[in-house]
């Protein structure tokens, strides 16, 4: 398998898709020699448009190592990803990237860049500004993601001042900037409070309907924080998927105590839910 950058395939990365695939990934393994077990274990999965993920497991049970194949951000050791209609391995990555929105909380900010700086480096891709690359429409784009996001007053006011909450819709709001097809979200509700986590659930909730062909996964460890949009679900544990597919499949109390090891009861409160562990 590839483990390198290799040629562009010269039709863009935006092109060539199987109609509606997004992310297609076919007996796909991680293996680290320094790790205990393989991160992860031939786990084949389909994200097409439209449709919005949560990838749940417990610690260590490989959601990030998903995460950054999902991104072209690392190759698989064996099996294939075809990432919007190309094959890792057989194009340009850095220019695959451009077409994948992913919000990292761990991601390098400037604090001292204000909102709308950081924005505006969704379009370049880059952890600093490159201001010979911005012109007056992208300058509007990022200043329209920052409203819709809800930030419009946080414009001129340095990253690192903002709350986390607001910073978490910042990130949404810079990885928007190319118009991704594909949104990779890695615990983007840590350290949120309550509002703030809130917030966000309805701003992922107005993603989803205001950019209806946008796929997303999102990598979560609660229950509670996952939208009312999350339509699919991938469970993993140790490495290997235990259940994936539509919400309303694959979401329950036996499947979660299977991938969380402790009795789980789940309960859906409207198009939300709660969990917590039960004594045996
Ligand atoms: N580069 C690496 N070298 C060795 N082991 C690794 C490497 N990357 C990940 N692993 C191991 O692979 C497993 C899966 O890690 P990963 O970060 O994907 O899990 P996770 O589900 O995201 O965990 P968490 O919920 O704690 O963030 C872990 O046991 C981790 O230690």
């Amino acid at each position: 398998m590839a483990t390198g950058d290799c040629d562009s395939s010269g039709d863009g990365p935006a092109r060539g898709d199987e109609a509606g695939t997004v992310l297609r990934l076919r007996d796909v393994s991680v293996s680290r020699r320094s790790a205990r077990a393989e991160p992860l274990a031939t786990l084949s999965w389909t994200v097409r448009a439209g449709e919005h993920w949560a990838l749940l497991g417990p610690n260590g049970a490989g959601k990030t190592t998903l995460l950054r194949l999902a991104g072209a951000v690392m190759f698989p050791t064996t099996g294939t990803v075809d990432l919007l209609g190309h094959r890792l391995g057989t194009v340009d990555v850095r220019e695959l990237r451009a077409h994948v929105g992913h919000v990292n909380p761990a991601q390098r900010v400037p604090p001292h860049c204000s909102a709308h700086t950081v924005v505006l480096t969704g379009a370049t891709g880059t952890v600093q500004p490159l201001w010979d690359r911005y012109g007056d429409a992208t300058r509007e784009r990022a200043s329209a993601l920052l409203k819709e996001f809800g930030c419009d007053a946080l414009r001129e006011r340095r990253f690192g001042e903002c709350s986390q909450g607001e910073q978490a819709r910042i990130r949404i709001a810079r990885a928007l900037m190319p118009e991704p097809r594909l949104l990779l979200l890695d615990e983007p509700f840590s350290g949120l409070d309550l509002p703030a986590r809130e917030d966000l659930v309805d701003s992922l909730e107005d993603l989803a309907r205001s950019r209806p062909e946008l796929a997303t996964v999102t990598v979560s460890h609660h229950l509670e924080e996952l939208p009312s949009s999350v339509s699919h679900v991938l469970l993993l544990r140790d490495g290997r998927p235990l259940a994936q597919g539509r919400v309303s499949d694959v979401l329950g109390g036996a499947s979660l105590s299977a991938c969380f090891g402790r009795p789980i009861e789940l309960v859906r409160n409207g198009a939300r839910w709660h969990a917590r562990t039960v004594r045996p």
